[in-house]
């Protein structure tokens, strides 16, 4: 996951390949809490790991649920408390996860009221500004005691009981169902834990909109052994005697909201036989928003399905708009927005009136951002219609700590496919941990791009300026990938002296050099570098690797052999290259170019000091020697000698900070961005 304060999207040309979806929050949230209440141990499979899951994970062990790692098979187990309260008092934060909020508000009331006890339910500040009053309504009747802690209608809640308290049930129990289905489906998830003397009757007030999560709900209620009763979509009834009961081992499928922004994608940018596959939703899809597959085929997209998979090309071109009451996909609806964008004609989006009571108020939030690329948008209390920018601006994305936000705007970096080429910036990226954490990873490894359009930021300089250490911390502040060109040329010496190959001997180090066998580790690996599958990280750094680098890389066969790997790392989002010749040679176009420096006697002190914290003797007088002469022989080589790019900026940083360095370079680089002073 990006955790910086934003991202820059470059200008994406085109998408191919597979992504294996997340599982669904939805359905993930739901499991959980019915595996709470249930008897006995659940192993949940492909649970979705995010921000939301983490607040219910630790509320379900606050209220004394084991939750583990199941080794055997990799699931996680949750053994839950069999309908009866171990734990009658906490305090529970839960995020802004609607999810967990408003079923563990309806459980923790029954059960308060029942067994007695006291919880506290709160989450963030928007949290506190998402209704929760129509739940309140329907469970206070009951004889459930709840404060509202805050503004009334809202979270933060307390919810009290004695033991032996009795809940009336005998007459139907009323909840509005207009403003969000979560209320009724939290009344439907917690109320079997009162229904082992008489059936429980919920009717709905209004018309219920979202009707597809109360089917996901119906339908996870059934795998746990409650079989409610549906009278259209006006009145539930939960039978006498039900309990729930484990199914023992339960799969989450992937989350087909998620799954909206590849089928976008596809739509899009999947052209000239390319395909893309999404893997873990599909045509035997429990969840509602599987249905944004219609609505994205009649914008154009050429869709085919399977169980458990979706396949996405381009078909009309460009999309087309459309005007679709879209309250039965409230939240993939917002990737229709983002489509608009690439359609001709408008496109209207009816009947999302919940659009304002989530996240945040999306329907303003999608207004404002779409603008701001230059789509023209007309937005009223229950609708947005969206047409397409004639002018492409390069826009900074709010994202207002919503992830749909964040992924759904992410598609305008597409903008190549209509022929724009403007860069995108999102703000705050780190939203997307919600639902997809890894979001940005899985659109980076699908999209294509033109290399030209790929940044690059060149760190050139002689030995010891602090040239690695820059670039690692630009790279990181950015999101960028990262090139040590020196580890190649360090490499290849190892290989050579590993197989008695000599430093003059150019063709035979060319060799060597065309067919490195190198891995750089990434995740948990970062950092660590393997030769031919042997661990050289320490190896890498020593002060002879160094010397033997500079013995080879002098060769220009070798330079050469390595000009199409050092290539390679241009990937999006970005790169951060340190080396030589990055930005006379290898990157000559890049955005940003560094030369850095600092004295002999600095660099000397800095690699001196470096060496001894890693319990390596050393003699300051020999390495000032070692990498003067080093630094001659890079200066002074036929080829791809050490200089300044004639479009460098020059920084000597003998008497800086490492932090001082860094700001100044990213300040030259926010200066050359195209998002203004305010992104
Ligand atoms: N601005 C700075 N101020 C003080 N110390 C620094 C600064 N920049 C880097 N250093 C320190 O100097 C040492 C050498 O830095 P680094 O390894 O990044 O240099 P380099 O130019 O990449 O070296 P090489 O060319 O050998 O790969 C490190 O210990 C690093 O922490
Ligand atoms: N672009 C580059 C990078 C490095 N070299 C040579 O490799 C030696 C080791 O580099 P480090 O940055 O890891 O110290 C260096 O002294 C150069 O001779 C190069 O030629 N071009």
């Amino acid at each position: 996951m990006y955790r910086i304060p934003f991202l820059d999207l470059p200008p994406l040309a085109g998408a191919a390949g597979t992504v294996r979806l997340p599982g669904s929050k939805s359905i993930s949230n739901r499991v959980l809490l019915l595996a709470g209440l249930a008897e006995g141990r659940t192993l949940v499979h492909e649970l979705l790991a995010s921000d939301d899951t983490a607040v219910m994970l630790d509320a379900l062990r606050a209220l004394g649920c084991t939750v583990e790692q199941d080794s055997a098979s990799g699931a996680l187990a949750v053994t839950g408390i069999g309908g009866r309260l171990p734990v009658h008092a906490a305090r529970l934060y839960l995020g802004n996860a609607g999810t967990a909020m408003r079923p563990l508000a309806a459980a923790l009331a029954v059960l308060a009221t029942l067994q007695g006890g006291e919880f506290e339910l709160s989450g963030v500040a928007r949290m506190h500004e998402r209704p929760i009053g129509d739940l309140v309504a329907a469970l206070r009747p009951l004889g459930c005691t709840i404060d509202e802690l805050g503004t009334p209608g809202y979270p933060p809640l307390r919810l009290r009981g004695t033991a032996g308290g009795r809940l009336a049930l005998e007459r139907a129990i009323r909840v509005r169902g207009d403003v969000s289905s979560q209320f009724l489906t939290a009344l439907l998830l917690a109320l079997p834990l009162a229904a082992d003397a008489q059936d429980i009757v919920v009717e709905v007030d209004g018309e219920l909109i979202s009707k597809p999560y109360v089917e996901i709900t119906l339908n996870l209620l059934a795998r746990f052994g409650i079989a409610v009763r549906r009278e259209g979509w006006q009145r539930f009834t939960i039978p006498q005697g039900s309990r729930y009961r484990t199914p023992g081992t339960i799969h989450v499928e992937g989350d087909a909201s998620s799954a909206s922004y590849f089928v976008a994608l596809g739509a899009i940018a999947a052209t000239g036989g390319d395909v893309l596959r999404i893997e873990g939703v599909g045509s035997d899809s429990i969840q509602g928003d599987i249905r944004f597959v219609e609505a994205a085929q009649a914008m154009g997209a050429d869709v085919r399905t399977g169980p458990g998979w979706l396949e996405v090309r381009r078909g009309r071109w460009p999309l087309q708009g459309i005007t679709l009451d879209a309250n039965h996909i409230p939240d993939a609806a917002m990737t229709l927005a983002a489509m608009a964008l690439y359609a001709e004609g408008p496109t209207r989006i009816e009947g999302i009136a919940s659009w304002r009571v989530k996240e945040t108020d999306r329907i303003a939030a999608m207004a404002a951002e779409l603008r701001r690329v230059g789509a023209s948008v007309v937005e009223g209390a229950d609708f947005i219609e969206v047409s397409a920018p004639e002018t492409w601006l390069p826009a900074a994305i709010r994202t207002y700590d919503d992830h749909r936000m964040a992924m759904c705007l992410s598609l305008a970096a597409f903008n190549p496919t209509v022929g724009a080429r403007v860069p995108l910036r999102i703000l705050e990226p780190h939203c997307v941990a919600k639902t997809f954490p890894d979001y940005f990873e899985a659109l980076f490894a699908l999209a294509k791009a033109d290399p030209a359009d790929i940044p690059v930021i060149t760190v050139d300089g002689p030995t010891a300026s602090g040239k690695g250490t820059l670039a690692a911390e630009i790279a990181a502040a950015l999101g960028y990938g990262l090139l040590d060109s020196g580890a190649l040329y360090r490499a290849t010496g190892i290989a050579a002296m590993w197989d008695g190959v000599s430093p003059d001997d150019e063709a035979a180090l060319a060799t060597l050099a065309e067919g490195l066998d190198l891995r750089f580790g990434d995740g948990a690996d970062a950092g660590r570098t393997w030769l031919r599958g042997r661990d050289i990280t320490d190896e890498l750094r020593l002060e002879t690797s160094g010397l033997m680098a500079s013995r080879v890389s002098a060769w220009p066969a070798v330079r050469a052999a390595l000009h199409a790997l050092q290539l390679s790392f241009r990937r999006a989002p970005g790169l951060v290259a340190d080396g030589r010749d990055m930005g006379t040679v290898i990157f000559p176009d890049a955005a940003l170019k560094v030369f850095l420096t600092a004295s002999a006697q600095e660099r000397a002190a800095r690699r001196h000091k470096q060496l001894i914290s890693k319990g390596i003797s050393a003699s300051l007088a020999d390495l000032r020697a070692d990498l003067e002469a080093r630094d001659l022989r890079d200066r002074s080589r036929s080829v791809s000698p050490l200089k300044p790019a004639e479009d460098a900026l020059m920084l000597d940083n003998s008497a800086l900070s490492i932090e001082d360095s860094v700001a100044q370079v990213l300040a030259w680089w926010q200066q050359r961005r195209p998002f203004g002073h305010s992104a």
